[in-house]
């Protein structure tokens, strides 16, 4: 350690540290003094420890911070220049006097020295006993035979500054005793290694604190100034080797602790919004877990609801709410897939009954290279509304209320495996279909859209499964039952479908399947098997969007292919509301302002997707998925 590393350089002032003089090197001398190079040992070896304590801050040494802090304050420039006052030398004049010598007394220099040594010394060796832990006398073996009622106490001492404590008290009812509730990791009390959850504490700064509530041992706790003396008697079950696995979840819901009125501690909470990705320092306990937001910002972690918490808080919400139409679509849309696909088919099957008119138009539908067709993105529109006005599958036990995290892990994708499914979801009008169309066109052998199925008679110059897959209406609709399409809807009185099947082709073909779908159809294509990659497209600002959509044309409702108008601030106040309610399945959001730069942006974050390392559940790695 430093002091052993000083006290054998020092005896002999020459190699100091790193900067060992070669052999053979001539030895410096102090002017008319006969000290062997003393004034080059002193600045050697100081700058030597900086910068070893600087190299052992990076390595995060235990106990470097704060020596690094000590050397380059400006009380020690101060106290060192307090030599002056008995010897009339500073280090400044003996650094100086090296190089421009000056007549020096050489019994002041001894006595600036031996000060000096006894100073740095006494320095290196609190450093010594900081960095390997070493607070205390060794203290003699306990007797053997102790007095089984014997409780040993600990006094912890710890030096209050402006970060929070990083510990949860808690009373028992019965007794009147307070014990440390949690410690949370990586906060003060953590990183000290003194307090233990279970702990039972006995005294704060000399008060007692049995029989007072929680409330006024925080109190004191706040009022004290600098250092606080906790005496605890530990907590004999507390292991300390217990290192907690870490476990990442994705957040699919938001939480706010200071709305939540059953967190132990708001201050002490963490609040999260669907998306984030969260790293799980503890789940040891069942209703409160302990966790950090990545990319993480601070080592401190913050409390969050366990899963089964956050379900119950749910199920809680949607029965206190159950008069209120609206509170049921919520989970509706969200995520209830499997619930919406069936009442999608009834959608559809009074569709085929009224025989309504589709507010298609054959150009704007169809384009006639293959994999380049419309989506069906104004159907889904449509029956999205109608699907709104039914919404007997939402229940507390759906899907939308089961899993507020998703446990994640790493991916790469192995190169002998399919791609990833690529899903782009928008707006109406962003420019989805666009961007789908172009990146298709950029490279026609690698990016392929699935091969539809219709109902419609097959055209002369048509070929089945190039074009479409040409089915029969009894063919369609069984696969309808089976959920067999991703999306489907009704033109002209024929039906449309984009299947499962065909996206597997496309894959199986190892090339890279490029689907757009509305966000409510994401969550049926979460698979093992697709491992789908959902990219946003975002709407710039009005502004933007005004300047860059001067000459495109917008399909809407009824009034096909017209030019975009002044819907600017619509499309983008509808982008914003998809982003807010669905972001928990983006796995990238790209902003389509320029289109050339969208279309490029696109290409790469779709190869960084299948080439490189991303977070997906861990139930798609499973072989059972
Ligand atoms: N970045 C852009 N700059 C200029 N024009 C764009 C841009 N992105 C899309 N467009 C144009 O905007 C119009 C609408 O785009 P697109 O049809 O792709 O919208 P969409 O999001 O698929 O919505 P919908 O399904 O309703 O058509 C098209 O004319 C398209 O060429």
């Amino acid at each position: 350690m430093l002091l052993r590393y000083f006290s054998q350089n020092w005896s002999s002032v020459g190699p100091v540290g790193r900067q060992t003089l070669p052999p053979g090197e001539p030895k410096h001398y102090c002017g008319q003094c006969s000290q062997t190079s003393v004034c080059a040992g002193v600045s050697e070896v100081l700058s030597s420890v900086v910068d070893d304590i600087g190299q052992a801050v990076s390595r995060n040494v235990s106990g470097a911070q704060l020596l690094h802090e000590l050397l380059c304050a400006p009380w020690l420039r101060a106290l060192l220049k307090v030599q002056p006052e008995s010897t009339g030398v500073s280090v400044d004049h003996f650094i100086k006097s090296y190089t421009d010598p000056k007549p020096l007394c050489s019994s002041y220099l001894m006595l600036f020295f031996n000060t000096w040594t006894c100073f740095c010394q006494a320095l290196l060796s609190s450093h010594d006993s900081v960095a390997q832990s070493d607070y205390g006398p060794v203290l003699p073996p306990l007797p053997n035979e102790l007095p089984e009622d014997e409780e040993a106490m600990r006094i912890v001492c710890l030096v209050k500054n402006n970060q929070p404590l990083g510990a949860t008290i808690r009373r028992d009812e019965e007794t009147g005793e307070i014990y440390i509730a949690r410690v949370i990791h990586g906060g003060l009390a953590d990183r000290s290694g003194l307090l233990h959850p279970g702990d039972l504490l006995v005294e704060v700064n000399g008060s007692p604190v049995v029989g007072l509530e929680p409330e006024q041992v925080i109190q004191i706790l706040i009022n004290s100034q600098g250092t606080i003396l906790f005496k605890v008697i530990p907590n004999s079950t507390h292991s300390s080797s217990s290192s907690q696995k870490l476990v990442y979840m994705k957040a699919m819901v938001d939480y706010c602790p200071l709305q939540d009125s059953s967190i132990p501690c708001p201050n002490a909470g963490m609040a999260f919004s669907r998306g984030d990705l969260l790293e799980v320092v503890d789940q040891s306990d069942g209703q409160w877990w302990q966790a950090r937001k990545l990319p993480r910002v601070t080592s401190c972690a913050g409390l969050i609801p366990s899963a089964s918490m956050l379900k119950s808080k749910q199920r809680e919400q949607w029965w206190c709410q159950p008069l209120q139409v609206h509170t049921c679509i919520r989970p509706c849309e969200d995520s209830s897939l499997l619930s919406l696909l069936t009442d999608l088919s009834v959608c559809v099957h009074l569709q085929i009954v009224a025989g309504e008119e589709s507010i298609f138009q054959s150009p704007a539908w169809q384009d006639r290279d293959a994999g380049f067709r419309r989506s069906f993105r104004l159907w889904r529109r449509t029956s999205y509304r109608k699907r709104r006005q039914s919404c007997t599958s939402c229940s507390p036990n759906s899907s939308a209320m089961s899993t507020p995290y998703e446990e994640v892990a790493l991916y790469q994708r192995p190169p002998q495996e399919n791609h990833r499914l690529i899903i782009l979801v928008g707006a109406t009008g962003v420019g989805v279909n666009e961007l789908r169309k172009r990146l298709i066109k950029l490279n026609p052998s690698t990016f392929q859209g699935p091969v539809p199925h219709t109902t419609r008679r097959i055209r002369a110059e048509e070929q089945t499964g190039r074009e479409y897959h040409f089915v029969t209406k009894e063919l369609f609709e069984y696969m309808v039952c089976n959920h067999r399409f991703v999306e489907y809807g009704e033109y002209k009185g024929h039906l449309y479908g984009t299947s499962t099947d065909a996206i597997n082709d496309v894959l199986r073909r190892g090339r890279m399947c490029i689907i757009d779908v509305e966000p409510h159809s994401i969550q049926p294509l979460r698979t093992g098997k697709l491992k789908p990659y959902v990219i946003f497209i975002k709407a710039p600002s009005p502004d933007r969007l005004r300047q860059t959509r001067r000459d495109a044309r917008i399909i809407t409702n009824y009034t096909i292919n017209r030019a975009f108008t002044d819907d600017f601030v619509e499309l983008e106040e509808a982008s914003r509301l998809m982003e807010t309610k669905y972001k928990q399945f983006f796995d990238s959001v790209l902003v389509n302002d320029d289109l050339q730069d969208a279309c490029m942006q696109l290409c790469s974050i779709i190869q960084q997707a299948q080439d490189e390392p991303q977070w997906i559940p861990v139930s798609w790695s499973r072989r059972d998925e």
